[in-house]
């Protein structure tokens, strides 16, 4: 990646200025090893996402992508037999940390996942839970105005605006991914996980969805898990490349679907393997 001019500091990080193609971390991990009791599952993993881009994190079946997505925003505390050794952080922070409220965290870091999972409530309350929990409203009218932006930022507005109290189960399956991803938007994240989002969702709302993840990188951080290689070439600028629990190579997108270093790399994008 080419980069025009870049600005050290003293505490060592480096960051993006203007005219530059380079972005700054968001988030960091160093020699990240995860295990399910005694198996491991990732492998000394080293692995920067960077702010205001997407990473698409590749592989075949089974290779640790979702374990890792995982571990950024501590969803693997959850498995009781998972255990997370190195350091992950996020702006310089260990999120690991023993004074992290993970729920708070999880705000920060939020996840939309590969079957849509709206909450048996109206769309309204599936957007304004969130932002309620966390004391992000004032008033109800704040309410209602945080709702409206964060449904016109998963564009989806027009399509519920005048239904607002039906369920939020009742929508398409395309339409329940956006409620999903408006309800990860409604409490302000920073960086937004997303696994195999459109894995359930058919070539029309996937093509929406993708489109969707394009806008959204102006403002927040995404990581996303995929199977499909078209995918990750079409809404990912970084690509991550995992094999049996290893980081193969992480790259320019373009570069690692043109040009990749590692033949593992080539062997999977050409579909000779996975
Ligand atoms: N909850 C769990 N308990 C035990 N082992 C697990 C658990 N979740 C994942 N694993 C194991 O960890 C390894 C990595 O799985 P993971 O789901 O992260 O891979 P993946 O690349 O996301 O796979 P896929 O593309 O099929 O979703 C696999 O061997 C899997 O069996």
């Amino acid at each position: 990646m080419k980069v025009d001019t870049q600005q050290g500091f003293a505490d060592g990080t480096a960051t993006a200025v203007a005219g530059s193609n380079e972005f700054p971390v968001k988030m960091d991990g160093k020699n990240v090893n995860v295990f399910y009791g005694d198996k491991q599952a990732i492998f000394d993993v080293n692995l920067e996402i960077r702010e205001r881009q997407v990473t698409a994190l590749i592989g075949p079946s089974g290779c640790g992508k979702s374990t890792y997505l995982r571990c950024l925003n501590r969803m693997n505390d959850t498995i009781e037999s998972c255990r997370v050794t190195g350091l992950i952080t996020m702006d310089g922070e260990d999120i690991y940390d023993p004074s992290i409220d993970v729920v708070e965290l999880r705000a920060r870091v939020g996840m939309v996942f590969q079957k849509p999972n709206p909450f048996p409530k109206s769309i309204f309350e599936n957007v304004s839970y969130g932002p309620r929990i966390h004391g992000l409203a004032r008033s109800k009218a704040d309410l209602e105005a945080l709702v409206e932006q964060s449904l016109r930022g998963a564009g989806l507005w027009d399509e519920v605006k005048d239904r607002l109290q039906e369920p939020g189960t009742g929508l398409s399956g395309g339409q329940q991914q956006r409620l999903c991803i408006a309800r990860a938007i409604a409490v302000s994240p920073e960086v937004i996980l997303m696994d195999e989002p459109c894995s359930a969702l058919d070539p029309i709302a996937t093509a929406i969805v993708e489109e969707l993840i394009d806008e959204l990188r102006q403002n927040y951080t995404i990581a996303i898990v995929t199977h499909s290689m078209q995918q990750a070439a079409r809404v990912s600028q970084r690509t991550a490349m995992f094999h049996l629990g290893e980081l193969v190579e992480v790259d320019d997108t373009e570069t690692m679907f043109t040009n990749p270093s590692e033949k593992r790399t080539q062997d999977y994008i050409t579909g000779r393997f996975g």
